[in-house]
This record gives C-alpha cells, sequence and structure tokens, in this order.
C-alpha cells in the first residue's frame, strides 16, 4: 500500500513539473491555442456535442445560465439520484419565501427530455485576472456545460432551451412573493412613472380553503388552468390572451377570498383598481399599459362605481364638470377619447376590457365583482368581456363541511351523525353567508362541540325565521288573491243587477 501512494505521489510531482515546464517554455496564447486544437481533434472523434452557458458574459449577467440553474434547482430537489454526488447547495434569494437547491461545484446531473439523456456539468473555476469592469466581477467563473448526443442535437437543442426557460420562469413566478397593486394616486404617476403602488401579497386564501359547491369550484380551477396553458390555441384562434370572470352574489359569499384564491392558484400578481379615483378613459387605457403579464386586474362592487346602465347614454354629451366622487360618472359625462375627457365612462369601460387596447401585454384576467348582477349593462356581460359567471350563493352543506375543516379542523367523521344530518337538513333553508356561518365558528373554535352546538341553533333559528318569513308572505299574497277576487265578483254582480260600477277603493271602503 505504502508503495501505491509513493508512485503516486512521485508520478503527481512529475506532472506538476512538466506542467509548470510547459507553462514556461510555451507562451500562453499558443498553450490555449494547442488545448483548443487537442479538445477539437478530440470532439471529432467524440459522439457527443458540448455546450457552455458562462454566468457573466462579458460584463452582463447571462439569463440563460439564471435559468439553468433555476430548472436544475427544481430537477436536483425532485431526484437528488440524478445527481453525481448526493450534496446539494440551498439558498434562498431575496423577496423570496422559497429555498432553491442547486448543484454544487463541479458536480453533474442526468436529465431527461423527450426521452433524451443529457447530461449537466457545474464548472466552477477561480477568476484568473480581474477583467476591467464597471462592476466587480466575482472571483469564481461559473458555468454550466450541457452535453448532448450528436444525433439529439438538431431535434433537440432549441427546443430543450425553449423548455427550460419556461419552467424557469414558472419557478421564478412560484417563488417570488406575489405583488398586490393598487391605484391609490388615481392615474397619476409616481417618481418611477409607475401609477400602481404595490405591497407584497401575502392572502391565506386558497381553492382547498374556499367554500363552495366542489362541482364549480373544479369547473373554475380547470378553467383557470386551461387558461393559463392556452398561449397556444389563444394565438390559433386569433384571440387575445385574457379572460373574464364576473362574481356576483350576496355580501359575504366569498367574491374577494376567490380573487385571492385564484391568484395563489395561477401565482399571479392582482391590480386592484380603484375606479372611482380615475378621472378619465385616457387614465384608465395609461393604468392598463401599466399592468404586467400573468396578472388579475380586479375592479370590486362595479356597479357602484360607474354608471352601467346605458353605453350611448354615457357617451353623449352633457359637459359633466369632472365630479372626482366617483358619482361623477352617473350624471353623463362625455368620452372625449382625443382629450379633454373629464370622467371614466361605460364605453372605456368596454374598451378597456375587451378593446384593442385590452390585448397590450398578455396572459391576463379581468375579475369583477358585484352584489347586483341586474344593475349591469348586458355589453358588459357579454363573452369576450365576462367570459364565465360566476354566483357566490349562501352557504349549502358541501360549503358548510369545508368551513368545519378549515375552523374546526374536523372532517365529517369526526362529527355525531346526528348533528351532521340536522346540519344537513337547516343550511340551505338558513340561507346564511359563509361569512356569518365563520364568525360563529371562529368564536368557537377552541371548543369543537360547542362551535358544533351553536352552529346547529343558529343555523335551525334562522331556517324557523324564513320558513315563517315565506309562510307569511305566502299567506298575504292569498289574501290578496281572495281580495280581488271577491271585488271581481261584486263588479260583475252589480253589472248584473244594472247598478253603477263600484269603484275597487269605494268597495274596499264599504267593506272595512
Ligand atoms: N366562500 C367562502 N369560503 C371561505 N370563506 C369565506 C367564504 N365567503 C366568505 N368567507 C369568509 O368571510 C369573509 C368575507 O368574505 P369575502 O370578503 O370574500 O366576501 P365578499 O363576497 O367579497 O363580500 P362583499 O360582497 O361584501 O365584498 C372572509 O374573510 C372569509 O374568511
Ligand atoms: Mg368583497
Amino acid at each position: 500500500m505504502k508503495e501505491v501512494w509513493t508512485t503516486m505521489a512521485s508520478l503527481m510531482g512529475v506532472w506538476a513539473f512538466s506542467r509548470a515546464l510547459l507553462h514556461a517554455l510555451i507562451p500562453p496564447e499558443l498553450l490555449f491555442a494547442l488545448t483548443k486544437l487537442f479538445h477539437r481533434f478530440i470532439n471529432c472523434f467524440s459522439s457527443y456535442c458540448y455546450y457552455d452557458i458562462t454566468e457573466i458574459e462579458g460584463v452582463n449577467t447571462n439569463e440563460l445560465y439564471n435559468a439553468v440553474q433555476l430548472y436544475l434547482s427544481a430537477t436536483a430537489a425532485s431526484s437528488c439520484s440524478a445527481t453525481s454526488s448526493n450534496r446539494l447547495s440551498l439558498t434562498r434569494g431575496l423577496n423570496s419565501s422559497a429555498i432553491t437547491f442547486g448543484l454544487s461545484h463541479n458536480d453533474r446531473l442526468t436529465d431527461q427530455f423527450n426521452g433524451v439523456s443529457v447530461v449537466w456539468e457545474h464548472i466552477v473555476t477561480p477568476r484568473q485576472s480581474q477583467t476591467f469592469s464597471w462592476r466587480p466581477l466575482p472571483e469564481e467563473k461559473r458555468g454550466f456545460t450541457l452535453r448532448i448526443n450528436k444525433r439529439d442535437k438538431p431535434y433537440l437543442l432549441e427546443s430543450y432551451l425553449d423548455f427550460i426557460n419556461q419552467k424557469a420562469n414558472e419557478i421564478r413566478r412560484k417563488n417570488e412573493d406575489r405583488l398586490l397593486h393598487t391605484n391609490s394616486r388615481g392615474g397619476s404617476l409616481d417618481s418611477r412613472g409607475q401609477p400602481w403602488e404595490s405591497v407584497p401579497f401575502k392572502h391565506p386564501s386558497t381553492f382547498d380553503t374556499l367554500a363552495m359547491d366542489p362541482v364549480k369550484k373544479a369547473e373554475i380551477m380547470s378553467d383557470l388552468r386551461d387558461f393559463a396553458d392556452g398561449q397556444v390555441f389563444y394565438t390559433r384562434a386569433g384571440r387575445a390572451w385574457k379572460r373574464g370572470y364576473l362574481l356576483y352574489g350576496p355580501p359575504g359569499t366569498g367574491k374577494s377570498s376567490m380573487i385571492a384564491a385564484m391568484a395563489n392558484f395561477l401565482g399571479y400578481d392582482i391590480y386592484d383598481l380603484e375606479l372611482t379615483e380615475v378621472q378619465t378613459n385616457l387614465e384608465l387605457r395609461k393604468l392598463l399599459m401599466k399592468t404586467s403579464s400573468k396578472s388579475i386586474i380586479v375592479i370590486e362592487d362595479i356597479d357602484c362605481s360607474i354608471n352601467l346602465t346605458n353605453r350611448n347614454e354615457s357617451n353623449g354629451g352633457g359637459g359633466g364638470g369632472g365630479n372626482r366622487s366617483g358619482l361623477g360618472f352617473l350624471d353623463g359625462a362625455t368620452d372625449n377619447e382625443t382629450g379633454g375627457n373629464n370622467s371614466v365612462t361605460l364605453s372605456g369601460l368596454l374598451n378597456f376590457v375587451d378593446g384593442l387596447w385590452s390585448c397590450c401585454g398578455s396572459e391576463r384576467i379581468f375579475v369583477f365583482t358585484t352584489n347586483h348582477i341586474e344593475k349591469l349593462d348586458p355589453a358588459l356581460l357579454r363573452s369576450g368581456r365576462m367570459d364565465m359567471h360566476v354566483f357566490m350563493s349562501y352557504c349549502s352543506f358541501p360549503s358548510l363541511k369545508i368551513l368545519l375543516k378549515n375552523y374546526l379542523g374536523c372532517t365529517h367523521d369526526d362529527v355525531d351523525t346526528e348533528v351532521l344530518r340536522r346540519l344537513e337538513e337547516v343550511t340551505d333553508a338558513a340561507e346564511m353567508t359563509p361569512a356569518d356561518i365563520s364568525e360563529v365558528l371562529i368564536k368557537n373554535r377552541r371548543n369543537k362541540d360547542r362551535a358544533l352546538r351553536e352552529l346547529v341553533e343558529t343555523l335551525s333559528a334562522r331556517a324557523e325565521r324564513n320558513r315563517s318569513g315565506l309562510r307569511r308572505s305566502e299567506e298575504d299574497a292569498a289574501e290578496e288573491e281572495e281580495e280581488k277576487r271577491e271585488v271581481e265578483s261584486l263588479k260583475v254582480s252589480d253589472a248584473a243587477a244594472g247598478g253603477g260600477c263600484v269603484e275597487e277603493d269605494t268597495w274596499k271602503a264599504m267593506r272595512g
């Protein structure tokens, strides 16, 4: 054993000596050219081609390097066995809540794409000399080398790199905290030329926690997924890549929670557009132009923001005086697109959602909410503007089960059968919103039995009240019907007796 080590040590010594001699005798440029020539010679006989993707190109960061790093981090994390060693580096970026995995220095990873194996190597070498640069360069030169079989190269390379870029964008979006933008200054710009103010978006609502009919929920989720994956389809169909959702229903049924769940599901930013703060159609258009792709543009309580009853009326003259209260929209403002506008009109809003300008940028979702769908102009509701109308209803029994899981952490197997039967019996009739039911559960969340007891009592009382209210209005309606019939028969008998017609009120007065 000792001899082996001695031989190895002397071999290494010889190698180091020859290397130093080579460096001393041959100028570095010539050595570099010879090495290149040697590699080319070897490559002629190799069945692989190699692509170097360095971290820094000149003085600029190579975007492809970052994309590859992100992509490989996901691959490395999902299958540690694909790497040549079992060591991965871990990082968490600024503004990000996610941890990313990375290949360690000089590590290799095998990846599969369309059934073909490729090998990535992460090469890290010390930077030899600092070239002049306005910004300091890292001390190490980092890069990835991609090895592909020569016969696979023509059909694989381009689509593989496209795939990597696309995956990296998805990962980046997922890792970065999303933003909630609002136009609190109306449409005026800040010092950076931005009309939107942004804060990190951290709403915890998801489709799992959203209490609504499971079938309807699955339908919305699949619609959103289709939309997000639909770039090719939308281009082929000649449509702008956007989709509109109208969420309507009584207050407290989860419209805003649904928007948050949508954003969390797709990983999109939200632009919460305060329409009453926008002064003109032109401002509205500029706000639209400053939104990014992969975002949800929200206008809440749309019926309270703008006169939505007549498109032509809102276009007509009227010399509105630029009332900023928002209700200024209601008194016939002008819609002169060329300037001199003084309020947002229905026409401006319709163009915002589905006009020529609505397709600047892509992959955008418009969501409008309202408590009164009947107040909205049909032009706003048509497909292409509001493609999907979602009614957020009072809490049903399946929705109630989701709330029980959210707030009490219990599935329906944990609840007594009799209690469950009673809840099923009264939930629909009670017509309570998920917001009201949540309140009962939050209050009693530390005592599951008390929460269920109070829930049954509240729902039963509400159901009974609704039933007796319904009975009373049915009785009133029946009584009214009976009175009408009596008036009619009296009129007929008076006419038959040759008397004058008795007025309805007079007859009522006569009958007391
Ligand atoms: N469908 C639901 N699923 C889960 N939680 C809900 C649901 N609906 C309401 N809630 C709860 O009630 C509260 C109010 O809900 P949300 O703001 O989403 O209602 P909304 O329909 O937007 O009401 P409004 O019409 O008044 O704006 C939320 O904090 C949420 O926790
Ligand atoms: Mg709301």
